[in-house]
């Protein structure tokens, strides 16, 4: 699948292609809300009852009528007629010169408009006396004053989390309509890597990325299936793509991706498919890839662990986000000063790996660069908590500048 598009060659082209790039899916899968956190909301929702569903006290008190309390109102004495508590339905409607004793969430009775809290009230047997003036908050929470019937709540799109969840269950849903997770396959290339506990000969290493590259973008919302290590061969790296293409919707890989005599990656992939873009200016990350094998796209991360990281944030985050239909494509990014200042060359992103501090003078959030280590640096990804993002424009950075933020392990 070739496109039109001028090929990126930044970073901010590469997340505008690949945004323009994916198709969301199409299909729907219903859900049950206890399992639809992370998901994404397929179809607009609209609310099918009002919320507070009833006129309902907000304060503990009495329900009582304003008339009764005007020309100033303080030590009205009014008669108890009835006890309401949350779930109860008040049978007596308040007439003149009488109160209902009420709990927060109950339903206000017929007749009264307003509720004194009890903490400005003293009960005397069957009476209340009233200390409070009619321009008093009325302390009622009316029906549909929140979310009104039929009203559009959540849009398609939404990653249900429990700030959504709260909302349709008040609304009695039990089940949403949610984007399917995106399936990606996610592999590892390098005659070097073993899983533990394979015992290591002297050149070979743990794979440490697959493990941190099937967190994220599990977390991101992907079905992640784990094609395991593939090593430095051509011929079983193209068969292992081609097999994961029929039935995924995304390639990740990671290693294999630069120019070497072993990297096979980029050429596996002009074989079965086109390679969108292929190195970008920005470091790490540089020999960063996308293309299609067999209509499936595939992104193609380079070996070094802050690299790899780096590439799934900015670019494999995004992607599975478009595949899952989510609607916000800049989700995360933050704007914060910067802790000290950099020089660097015009025209390349840089990307810091660093940790959110509190500027001790000011007491604000500030963005702290790591000590430099190189991208090889798994000490650096263990302690970065944030990813610090130098745009190309900019060659010198001050101490306090604003500068983009992207936090590394979210969602
Ligand atoms: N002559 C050049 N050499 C390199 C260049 C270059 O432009 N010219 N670029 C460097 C940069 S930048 C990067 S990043 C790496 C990326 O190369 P590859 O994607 O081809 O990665 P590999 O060579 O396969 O591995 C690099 C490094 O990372 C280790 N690795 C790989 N996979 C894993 C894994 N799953 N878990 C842990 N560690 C892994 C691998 O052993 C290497 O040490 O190329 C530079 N070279
Ligand atoms: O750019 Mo490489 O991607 O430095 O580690």
């Amino acid at each position: 699948m070739k496109t039109e598009s001028p090929i990126p060659k930044t970073l901010s082209e590469a997340i505008d292609f690949i945004a323009g790039y994916i198709e969301a899916f199409p299909s729907s899968v219903e859900m049950p809300l206890a399992d639809a956190t992370g998901h994404v909301l397929a179809q607009d929702l609209t609310a099918p009852a009002n919320l507070p569903r009833f006129d309902n006290a907000a304060m503990d008190g009495f329900a009582v009528r304003s008339a009764d309390l005007a020309g100033g109102g303080t030590g009205v004495q009014l008669r108890i007629v009835s006890t309401i508590a949350a779930g109860q339905t008040g049978q007596h409607e308040i007439g003149p010169g009488e109160a209902a004793r009420i709990t927060t969430g109950a339903m206000m009775p017929k007749g009264a408009d307003r509720v004194v809290m009890q903490e400005n009230a003293r009960l005397e047997g069957n009476q209340v006396r009233l200390f409070t003036a009619s321009t008093d908050k009325a302390h009622i929470r009316r029906a549909g004053d929140d979310i009104a019937q039929s009203d559009l709540i959540l849009e398609a799109g939404t990653i249900i989390g429990p700030g959504q969840i709260i909302l349709l269950a008040a609304l009695g849903f039990q089940s949403v309509s949610v984007t399917p997770k995106p399936k990606v396959a996610l592999l590892s290339t390098g005659d070097e890597l073993r899983d533990a506990p394979a015992p290591l000969i002297p050149g070979q290493i743990y794979d440490s990325n697959r493990p941190m590259l099937s967190m994220m973008l599990k977390a991101a919302g992907a079905e992640i299936s784990d094609l395991g290590i593939i090593g430095d061969d051509p011929d079983h790296l193209l068969r292992t793509l081609v097999g994961a293409a029929g039935d995924h919707d995304l390639i990740i890989s990671s290693g294999g991706a630069s120019a070497g005599f072993a990297d096979h990656l980029t050429r596996a992939v002009s074989q079965r498919g086109h390679l969108e873009f292929w190195k970008l200016d920005m470091r790490p990350g540089k020999p960063i890839g996308f293309g299609d094998v067999d209509h499936c796209p595939i992104l193609i991360l380079p070996g070094n662990p802050l690299a790899a990281a780096a590439g799934c944030a900015v670019l494999g985050r995004p992607l599975v986000h478009c595949l899952a239909g989510r609607k916000t494509r800049q989700d995360g990014w933050l704007r914060l000063p910067v802790s000290r200042s950099f020089s660097k060359p015009l025209g390349r992103t840089h990307i810091l790996p660093g940790r959110l501090v509190t500027d001790p003078s000011k007491g604000m959030t500030i963005a702290d660069p790591l000590p430099e280590r190189g991208s090889a640096s798994l000490h650096t990804l263990s302690q970065a908590t944030v990813l610090i993002m130098l745009a190309g424009h900019q060659a010198n950075v001050d101490a306090g500048d604003v500068v983009d933020v992207l936090p590394l392990w979210q969602a």
